[in-house]
């Protein structure tokens, strides 16, 4: 079998090579003629899979993305054809959690803010949405969950409206990008909500581009009371709006799901989902693939004060990191996908082992608390 696979895919020869011969293509040039007689096709988020990519292949059986946004696929051609598809649903929703609540500590270090007591609006309260809730919460803010879907179906937790969740303190954005049904999200921080935001707020996009109107706060923030904006994902991207970029308190190239842990996961659930088609056995566990962590443990003479934990989470990840690799080397489409490809390796808090008294906090934080 002929196995087309993204080349910023991880993990794809120790899992895949069994099952055939592997090439990889880089994801956004991906063409119809070089994946004419693809078997499988594995990509990632850049590369649209849709009848154009598809229209010289006859013979696709099984097409994964090993992302959680599905948007670039066209899944209703893929059903037509009868080519079975498979996302990574919540695969790096750690990673995006620790990487919002990076931002808060350091956005709270800037502005002398207290995070307890502050309110969060969290708009998509799905996989990332609520690891960013749970870590928040973790913290001492107050939540309020904005996802009318989840609240029709009802699974028991409180939810409130848009415009309700758009006056908090922070508003995070954790939703797919959709252009039609009940509440598309495209634009869904259009001119007019964003004019009504007041300078103070903290506004966080790590879902996708296009939900926010990037023309829009780019004219907000070159008036006299800009929001305090921390952007992972951009309009258009890679051709991104690039002023925006000094009018941002934190600003990365689309990765905050790009923890070691969640690429891996997201590669080894499009294994598990092709075996489970294939009829073949998961012989590799998931637990072989994770390297050992640079900083493995660590041992907290005193219980874990706010100092502590804002080093600890800094010590493992520290989003300012990204942000001053992405002030520096963006130029162009061409550098962010260059940072992307070329992304330093990230580890999630579980990869810290911490021992000390009165970690109770940490533990619900993820890091892998150790009694001694
Ligand atoms: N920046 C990154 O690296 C990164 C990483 C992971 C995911 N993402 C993006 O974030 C999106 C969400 O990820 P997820 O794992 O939480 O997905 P998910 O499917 O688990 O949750 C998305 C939630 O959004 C809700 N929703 C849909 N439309 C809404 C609307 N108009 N208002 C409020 N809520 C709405 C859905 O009901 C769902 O509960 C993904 O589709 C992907 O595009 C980006
Ligand atoms: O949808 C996702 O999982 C995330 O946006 C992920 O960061 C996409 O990464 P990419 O496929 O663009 O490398």
């Amino acid at each position: 079998m002929q196995i087309v696979i993204d080349e910023n895919m991880p993990l794809v020869e120790q899992l895949f090579a069994p099952f055939g011969q592997i090439r990889r293509l880089p994801g956004r040039t991906m063409s119809a003629e070089q994946i004419a007689d693809a078997d499988i096709l594995l990509v990632r988020s850049v590369t649209r899979v849709d009848a154009g990519l598809l229209a010289e292949n006859r013979r696709l059986r099984f097409v994964g993305t090993a992302t959680i946004g599905t948007d670039h696929i066209d899944q209703s051609l893929l059903a037509e054809r009868g080519i079975a598809f498979a996302s990574a649903p919540g695969c790096n929703r750690i990673s995006v959690g620790e990487y919002v609540v990076s931002a808060l500590l350091i956005l709270a270090e800037r502005y002398q803010l207290s995070l307890a007591g502050m309110t969060i609006g969290i708009i998509g309260a799905g996989n990332t949405g609520s690891a960013v809730a749970e870590r928040a919460a973790a913290l001492g803010m107050h939540v309020c969950l904005c996802d009318p879907f989840k609240a029709q179906q009802g699974d028991g937790r409180d939810y409130v409206d848009y415009e309700v969740a758009l006056g908090c303190d922070v508003v995070s954005f954790h939703v797919p990008l959709t252009h039609d049904g009940l509440a598309p999200t495209w634009h869904l921080l259009d001119a007019q909500r964003i004019a009504a935001l007041h300078p103070e707020q903290i506004l966080i996009n790590a879902c996708r581009g296009d939900v926010w109107d990037n023309a829009a706060l780019l004219s907000r923030q070159q008036g006299a009371a800009p929001l305090r904006l921390v952007m992972d994902v951009w309009e258009h991207e890679p051709e991104l709006m690039s002023a925006l970029i000094p009018h941002t308190e934190l600003a990365t190239p689309h990765i905050a799901g790009y923890s070691l842990e969640g690429k891996l996961r997201g590669s080894y659930m499009l294994y598990e989902a092709w075996c489970q088609l294939s009829g073949q056995p998961v012989t590799v566990p998931f637990s072989a693939l994770l390297p050992p962590a640079p900083l493995s443990a660590v041992s907290l003479g005193t219980s874990c004060a706010d100092a502590q934990l804002k080093a600890l989470v800094h010590l493992v990840y520290d989003v300012r990191r990204d942000d001053a690799r992405f002030r520096r080397f963006y130029t162009d489409a061409a550098s962010f996908d260059w940072m992307r490809k070329h992304y330093l390796e990230r580890r999630e808090w579980s990869s810290l082992a911490v021992t000390g008294p009165d970690l109770a906090l940490l533990q619900r934080l993820g890091f892998n608390v150790v009694t001694p």
